[in-house]
């Protein structure tokens, strides 16, 4: 599952009542939170995570997370790594949806995705989520107030149907809700890499396979998260110099993994560079298997092409019955008093997809 919070998916921490001893950000980072003793700064010993002061007024101290990616929530994680005499004795954690970009005060219609939890110092707490709504936003709240190293948000994206009719898009993106289904070796770094957002900064970033040893080649298949025709593949190999692969293919592939048409045959590669190559034409695609030749790295793949009309208003119908109140209410207007929508009724289908090319 994606962690629809982190930095790596443009995740962003609108806001916090307090960061005296620690920054904010940190909750968000990729990286696992790391420690070294005795390292003091002017406002005390560093740590990496969010840490408030200690509260001498009543109160709870918060921290607000702009999704990177919005989505239905599984699984929340409150991670206290490190932080021993200062932990929060409680936390709690709340979710709420709006449009465009709101400051945090604009934000209302909080709901309770986690209630009141006792932590623990130094532990990974696992909070299971039974929520079927999209969710743009998440406030952690701490009792009474503490560090916090990381709050990870696992979930299932679930773009805006309004992002994505009439444009081109990654269909495979992981902001689409593209996801890796099967890989043939990730013993240096996973394929899921390479489906995230922005450009690898290090060969660590991407995706590699260990040396190969015995005949066949590698291979990745990707679930795209919104079907459609794709016509433009973006095979990103820099930072892979002496271990690019030598060639790439893409094939179709459907949901039980049977191989459909050949969208890019055996095509060499130069290692270290960022190739686009045009896809032959034909029939949407839920599915691609992309074979490394004969093994190797690569930093990201994406995969361009105009999502599918019928995909669309699936998804359209999926986010409609999403919408949480009351961001449903100012998206669809009057026509939310309708739900639960059997099919996508008419206007509902406008007002989400528009009436341009599609
Ligand atoms: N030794 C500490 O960690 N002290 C304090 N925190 C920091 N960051 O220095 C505190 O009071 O929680």
């Amino acid at each position: 599952m994606l962690d629809l919070a982190s930095a790596a998916v443009r995740g962003t921490v609108i806001a916090a009542n307090d960061e005296f001893f620690a920054g904010k950000e940190n909750l968000i980072e990729p990286a696992a939170p790391s420690f070294a003793a005795r390292t003091f700064g002017p406002h005390g010993q560093v740590y990496d995570g969010w840490e408030t002061r200690r509260r001498r007024t009543p109160g709870v101290d918060w921290a607000v997370v702009r999704l990177g990616v919005p989505g239905v929530v599984r699984r929340v994680v409150v991670d206290t790594a490190h932080f021993t005499g200062n932990f929060p004795e409680r936390c709690a954690v709340e979710a709420t949806a709006a449009d465009g970009y709101p400051d945090v005060d604009e934000l209302t219609g909080w709901t309770t995705l986690v209630p009141v939890q006792s932590l623990r110092g130094n532990e990974k707490h696992e909070f299971e989520v039974a929520d079927e709504h999209r969710w743009t936003h998440l406030r952690l709240r701490i009792f009474p107030d503490g560090g916090v190293a990381r709050l990870r948000v696992f979930g299932e994206p679930l773009p805006d149907p309004r992002e994505l009719a009439g444009c081109p898009v990654d269909l495979v993106g992981a902001a689409t809700g593209g996801h890796v289904t099967g890989c043939s070796d990730s013993f240096f770094a996973p394929a899921d890499n390479l489906l995230l957002p922005d450009t690898a900064a290090v060969m660590g970033d991407g995706f590699e396979t260990r040396r190969r040893r015995q005949d066949g080649n590698d291979w990745v298949e990707l679930a795209l998260g919104v079907p459609g025709v794709p016509y433009l593949a973006e095979v990103d190999a820099r930072h892979f110099l002496g271990n690019a692969p030598g060639a790439v293919r893409l094939t179709a592939v459907g949901a039980d993994g049977t191989p459909g048409r050949e969208l890019l045959p055996e095509t060499r590669l130069q290692p270290g560079t960022c190739h686009r190559f045009r896809l032959s034409a034909g029939e949407p695609v839920t599915g691609v298997r992309l074979d490394l030749l004969p093994d190797g790295g690569l930093a990201r793949f994406r995969l361009y092409g105009l999502p599918d009309a019928a995909a669309l208003d699936a998804l359209a119908l999926r986010y409609a019955h999403a919408l949480p109140e009351p961001h449903a209410t100012a998206v669809l207007g009057p026509a939310a008093a309708a739900r639960p929508y059997e099919a996508l009724p008419g206007p509902l289908r406008a007002l989400l997809l528009g009436d341009g090319p599609r």
